[in-house]
């Protein structure tokens, strides 16, 4: 199918109101759909393991885990045509509201951090873009075009909503018994030419990351590999990154939810002890991140595989308004305006989709 072609199902299924999720994996040009010509709600948790594609919230409870299924699915190739990135022209105002309010939820971790054995805190937080006119095939397509090596997707359900992104953060992947996953945070600017550092606060915040992951695998797994740390680009940003694989006991599949569940929520976007990071979060950040931090992702049971996506850089589609989610690792290092500063440079990458 042409992508023209494409571009106008998907918007037909979405004006029709039906479940529906798009997809592109980091560097590909294959572009899946999945539909469902019956709008009801799918508890994943509740079903059968099927070909489909799995969408699920931070904290379970008002939202579940939302399965659509792979039934009805159509699919193009898409070029990017690599023109420049179109810069945001939405004022910096709106970006910048509720900046007390953040940096003292900011200032308030901090001290918890160094008052308790709480390593780590991720606070996030939403930023409503008012929007007049709303055109979510032209979102999608300029998602695709701006960020080749992130994992793209629309997805739409009429009793939850539309939400798009360009995550640059793999949860899990597997495929009969290997798993690979990995490790990110830490987050500094991407400047064109200039030399990378990193600093002890974004080494440690990383490493806490890869250390939470590898253990809970040991739980699953025979052999756990863990790569140098590297530096990965994802849009204007540069994270810090350790590649992690590893063998399964058995099929990973047999195991997804409880696989799946042992390493979400993981410290890049929970925090360190998980529990008490969580809790934390839910008393403090004074809003719902829904889908937001949550995981997403395709299972293919034909393959004996599935790829989970952690739920970053991404927006959700309200009435007039576009929100963004957006947010930052603390630890008893952080500086309160240069993690303010962080959610400004990551709300950029789906600014520039907005346009
Ligand atoms: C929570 C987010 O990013 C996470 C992933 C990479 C780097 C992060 C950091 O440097 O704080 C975060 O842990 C977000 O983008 O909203």
């Amino acid at each position: 199918m042409h992508f023209s072609e494409f571009l106008k199902k998907v918007s037909e299924l979405y004006e029709e109101n039906k479940p529906l999720v798009v997809f592109r994996h980091p560097n590909q040009t294959i572009v899946q759909a999945f539909w469902q010509s019956s709008s009801s709600l799918v508890n994943f948790d509740e079903s059968d393991l099927n070909n489909g594609f799995v969408m699920a919230p931070f904290v379970k409870g008002e939202q579940k885990n939302v399965f659509i299924s792979a039934e009805q699915q159509f699919q193009a190739v898409f070029n990017p045509e690599k023109s420049p990135m179109t810069r945001s022209g939405i004022a910096r105002d709106l970006v910048e509201k509720g900046a007390e309010f953040h940096k003292n939820i900011v200032a308030k971790a901090i001290e918890v951090i160094k008052e308790s054995e709480v390593g780590k805190i991720v606070i996030s937080r939403k930023i409503d873009i008012p929007t007049e006119t709303i055109d979510i095939t032209i979102y999608l397509e300029r998602l695709l075009e701006a960020y080749p090596t992130a994992f793209c997707y629309l997805w739409h359900h009429p009793s939850i909503g539309t939400w798009l992104g360009a995550t640059p953060e793999t949860l899990v992947s597997i495929k009969d018994v290997n798993l690979s996953t990995m490790a990110l945070a830490g987050t500094q600017k991407f400047i064109e030419s200039s030399p990378v550092h990193w600093g002890n606060k974004e080494r440690e915040e990383q490493q806490v990351v890869t250390d939470t992951i590898i253990s809970a695998l040991e739980l699953w797994s025979e052999e756990i590999n863990a790569s140098e740390v590297t530096t990965a680009r994802a849009g204007n940003l540069l994270h810090l990154k350790t590649a992690i694989e590893a063998r399964l006991h058995r099929d990973g599949l047999l195991d997804f939810s409880a696989l799946v569940e042992s390493l979400h929520p993981t410290p890049a976007v929970c925090g360190f002890p998980t529990e008490k990071a969580k809790k934390f979060i839910l008393e403090n950040e004074a809003y719902d991140r829904k889908y937001y931090t949550g995981y997403l992702g395709p299972i293919d049971t034909t393959e004996n595989s599935a790829i989970m996506y952690v739920n970053l850089r991404c927006m959700e589609v309200l009435a007039n308004t576009i929100r963004l989610y957006v947010g930052g690792g603390i630890t008893k290092d952080s500086d309160v305006h240069a993690e303010w500063e962080e959610t400004i440079n990551k709300a950029q990458t789906m600014l520039k989709v907005l346009g």
